[in-house]
Formats: structure tokens, C-alpha cells, sequence
């Protein structure tokens, strides 16, 4: 048996640490193991130091894993646990996302203090997000609202809202329900109309690539339609854009052995923008990606990304 406790790493978070909390909770139901068998180690990013900046601006989503993957590689940390929605789609080598846990509700909250809808906000409310996907969408709907960069943590978005900073903001409803905040939705987005960021709700495990010990131990947690579903999606952004500068959108369903992704690109004032459905076999989930960027390339054209 386990002597030494397996270390996962995470941010420190509350979000961060709900979804640690809820990984350790799976292995040790899978396992039968005591909550002392598990470490929870707390490291903090350059991401959270920076919190006033568009994160486009400032060098993007490595931000957020940097040190706790120098803790992987190093072995100060057996496996980390993240939202696959931030992380880059290259990984450091000898890392491997090597689980994903079953996925949440990926659709957008929309949290209005002005009104319960986006439709039925006053023109020129202010609206904070600090998402290009999320401002892009709003501005393609909605051109008259006044839409703000807005940052930080979930909680404390949400308390700037209540202290009227903003009239309305939006959050993954995935984050507000591991937080038990999703009392605070006033309205959810549709998926066809207000596509979720490649990843959202999905919260997926890193570590050493061919970490034997490592591999066993998470094989009973990670979730196979959702596994399937981030492979494409994160295909599809890595063919795309990895800068985090064009406003990307991705979200794929496994049914049978059907895989359906749905992709959108957009400016980022909204005025532009481009979508696909691409349906492919569960054998080959990178081939429904690629192909859906292939798509949407072409459609948008050579100059599309190189506008802003
Ligand atoms: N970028 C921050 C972030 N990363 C993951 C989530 C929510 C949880 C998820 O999408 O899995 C959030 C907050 C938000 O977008 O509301």
C-alpha cells in the first residue's frame, strides 16, 4: 500500500480547490483510500498574480500552470488537477493530460442585476467579462451594450456585480455549481446561439507522460465521452490559434460512436463571424477537430486573423 501521500497540485483558488476536492473524492471511492492518503498542494501562478490585464495581453493561458507543472516535472507534485478550459493546447514535454473527469454543465451563466435576460438589459448596459469569446458574442447580439473587462475569481466577480460595478456579467455555469453559486444564474445561454469555450466544464488531470504508478491510479476516474470530446475540441483550438488573441469557441458531443463538434470564430467586436457543425467517428476525435478548423479557415479567409 501507499506510503507516501500522492501529491496533486492545484491554484489555490476556490474553484481551483473545489475541483481538487472533488478529484481526490473520486480516487479515493475508486481506490477505498483515507483523505490522508492525498496532499493537496497549494502553488501560486503568475496567472493570479496578474489581475488587471487582459490575460491576451499579458502572454496567455501558460499563465496559469507554469509553476505547478515545474512541480510535476520536478517531482515535487504526483498529478495536477485543472479546468481544461485554461490550458494551452501544447503541454510541456513529458506532460500528458492524462484524465478528464465527467463533464458539467458546459453552457454559459448569464448573471443579469439589471434584468434576468441579455435580451431584456437596457441599451448601453455595462456588461464585464474578461472572456474575448464571451465579449465577442454579447457584441454580436447585443452592439448597443457597453461591455467592460472584468476579472478575477468567481466570488469575487460576483460581489463586484452585487456592488453594482457592472450591471450584468457571464460565468461558466460549471464553475458557479462546483462553487454552489448557481443560485445566481439568472439565465443559462443556449449552446447552438452562445457556444462555450473549447474545455469549458470539464476538469481534466495532468501529469508525468508514462507515470505508470500514476496512470493506474487515475484509470477508474476518467470518463470516456469526455476524454473523447476535449480531444476534439482541443484539436480543433490547436489548429486554429494558440494565442488566446482571436475569439474561439468549440464544443463537441460523443453520441454512439458519432463524435459532433461545433465550432465558431469571431472578431472580436462580433461584427464577423464564422461557424461549423463537423461530424466524425469516435475513432479518429482529432480528425473531427482539424477539420472543423480546416473549414473555418477557409471560410473566414487569410486576412481574418491577422485584422487585430
Ligand atoms: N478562466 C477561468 C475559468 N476557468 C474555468 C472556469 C469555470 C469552470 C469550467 O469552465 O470548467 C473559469 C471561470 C469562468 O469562466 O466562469
Amino acid at each position: 500500500m501507499q506510503t507516501q501521500p500522492i501529491r496533486i497540485g492545484t491554484r489555490g483558488s476556490d474553484l481551483a480547490l473545489a475541483q481538487a476536492r472533488e478529484t481526490r473524492a473520486r480516487l479515493m471511492a475508486a481506490h477505498g483510500l483515507a483523505e490522508d492518503a492525498f496532499e493537496i498542494v497549494v502553488i501560486t501562478t503568475t496567472g493570479d498574480r496578474i489581475t488587471n490585464r487582459p490575460l491576451s495581453e499579458v502572454g496567455g493561458k501558460g499563465l496559469f500552470t507554469l509553476e505547478i507543472e515545474e512541480g510535476l516535472i520536478e517531482g515535487r507534485l504526483d498529478l495536477a488537477v485543472h479546468s481544461s478550459k485554461d490550458m494551452p493546447t501544447v503541454l510541456p514535454e513529458g506532460l500528458e493530460l492524462s484524465a478528464f473527469l465527467p463533464r458539467e454543465d458546459p453552457r454559459d451563466a448569464f448573471i443579469g442585476k439589471a434584468a434576468p435576460t441579455i435580451a431584456g438589459l437596457p441599451k448601453g448596459a455595462v456588461i464585464g467579462s474578461a472572456s474575448l469569446r464571451r465579449q465577442a458574442l454579447l457584441r454580436r447580439m447585443r452592439p448597443d451594450l457597453n461591455v467592460v473587462l472584468f476579472r478575477g475569481n468567481v466570488p469575487s466577480r460576483l460581489a463586484k456585480l452585487e456592488a453594482g460595478e457592472v450591471d450584468a456579467t457571464l460565468l461558466a455555469q460549471a464553475g458557479l455549481k462546483r462553487l454552489g453559486l448557481e443560485a445566481a444564474t439568472t439565465e443559462l445561454l443556449p449552446l447552438d446561439t452562445f457556444p462555450p469555450a473549447p474545455g469549458q466544464g470539464a476538469i481534466t488531470i495532468e501529469s508525468r507522460r508514462g507515470d505508470e504508478r500514476i496512470n493506474a491510479i487515475l484509470a477508474p476516474i476518467h470518463h470516456r465521452e469526455t476524454g473523447l470530446a476535449l480531444t476534439a475540441e482541443r484539436a480543433f483550438l490547436g489548429a486554429l490559434d494558440g494565442s488566446c488573441k482571436t475569439p474561439i469557441a468549440g464544443h463537441a458531443v460523443v453520441d454512439g460512436d458519432t463524435l459532433s463538434l461545433h465550432g465558431m470564430i469571431l472578431t472580436p467586436d462580433g461584427t464577423e463571424a464564422h461557424e461549423t457543425r463537423v461530424d466524425g467517428s469516435v475513432g479518429d476525435v482529432v480528425a473531427v477537430g482539424v477539420e472543423a478548423a480546416r473549414i473555418l479557415r477557409e471560410r473566414a479567409g487569410p486576412s481574418f486573423f491577422t485584422t487585430w
